[in-house]
């Protein structure tokens, strides 16, 4: 195998309590879309987070295109957990977009013609290039997602990092977004973290279920006995066609 795109050895994590995250191998291979499931609190979003740079780990080693993560963000793309995203701000579509250039953009604001063509172009990508002028407070949930997604591709990320981008939207435009990803997919490797397993094997090449410590599955081999030794529960494994 290539080197790992992104890799985590013995990783272990705290927030000063127990262990959220124990002994965690991971490594996640070019051109793959792999999901990351589990239970709350399980560590989903701790695990992005180090993937992230945004936390270091006092066990263990984290590495992003060969290097601490921090030296890789700028090929990083992330789409943050929605509820945790304000919406009252007066900023339009384009503005938010923009943003995403800012680690490769001079300095802040001060965005150039290439800057403002790749915002356009995620735009274009998103099918929200028709929404550039209007308010991001004024956009539906689905918008809003699509939105996001053209903020994180705008730095033309190697890796797309998303944190349950589907949350409150219904399923018409979760299937949208996911049939986005899988197109881009064929040039950048997703990680994306959601609570919908039985959703999520249409389209992922291996899920990592997550609680304290992942246990990798193939999409194949993701059935009811898989799923219940997670979530030590049944759980409804609902199918869903594209
Ligand atoms: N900043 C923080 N300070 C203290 N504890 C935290 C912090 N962030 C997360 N935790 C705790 O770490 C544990 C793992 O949280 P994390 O958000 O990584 O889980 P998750 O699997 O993403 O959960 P969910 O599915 O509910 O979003 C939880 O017990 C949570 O309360």
């Amino acid at each position: 195998m290539n080197a790992p795109v992104v890799s985590l050895q013995d990783v272990s994590f705290s927030y000063g309590g127990p262990l959220v995250l124990d002994g965690v191998h991971l490594e996640i291979a070019e051109h793959e879309f792999i999901g990351i499931v589990g239970p709350n609190a399980g560590g989903k979003s701790t695990l992005l987070k180090l993937m992230l740079g945004l936390l270091e780990p006092p066990k263990g080693k984290v590495r992003v295109l060969g290097k601490p993560p921090e030296q890789s963000r700028r090929q990083i793309g992330y789409v943050p957990q929605y509820p945790q995203f304000s919406r009252d701000f007066p900023i339009t579509v384009e503005q938010t977009v923009l943003m995403g250039r800012l680690g490769t953009s001079g300095l802040f604001g001060n965005y150039r013609r290439r800057d403002r063509e790749a915002a356009r172009q995620a735009m274009a990508e998103t099918e929200v290039l028709n929404l550039a002028a209007r308010q991001l407070c004024t956009l539906s949930g689905g918008q809003l997602q699509r939105v996001l997604v053209a903020r994180a591709l705008a730095c033309d990320p190697r890796i797309l990092i998303l944190d349950e981008p589907t949350a409150n939207i219904d399923m018409r435009i979760e299937t949208e977004i996911f049939d986005l990803l899988k197109r881009f997919n064929e040039r950048m490797t997703i990680v994306v973290v959601s609570p919908d397993v039985g959703f999520i094997s249409g389209y992922v090449n291996r899920v990592a279920c997550l609680n304290r410590t992942p246990i990798c599955h193939s999409t194949a081999s993701i059935d009811g006995d898989a799923i219940h030794a997670l979530y030590d529960a049944d759980v409804r494994m609902v199918e869903h066609r594209h």
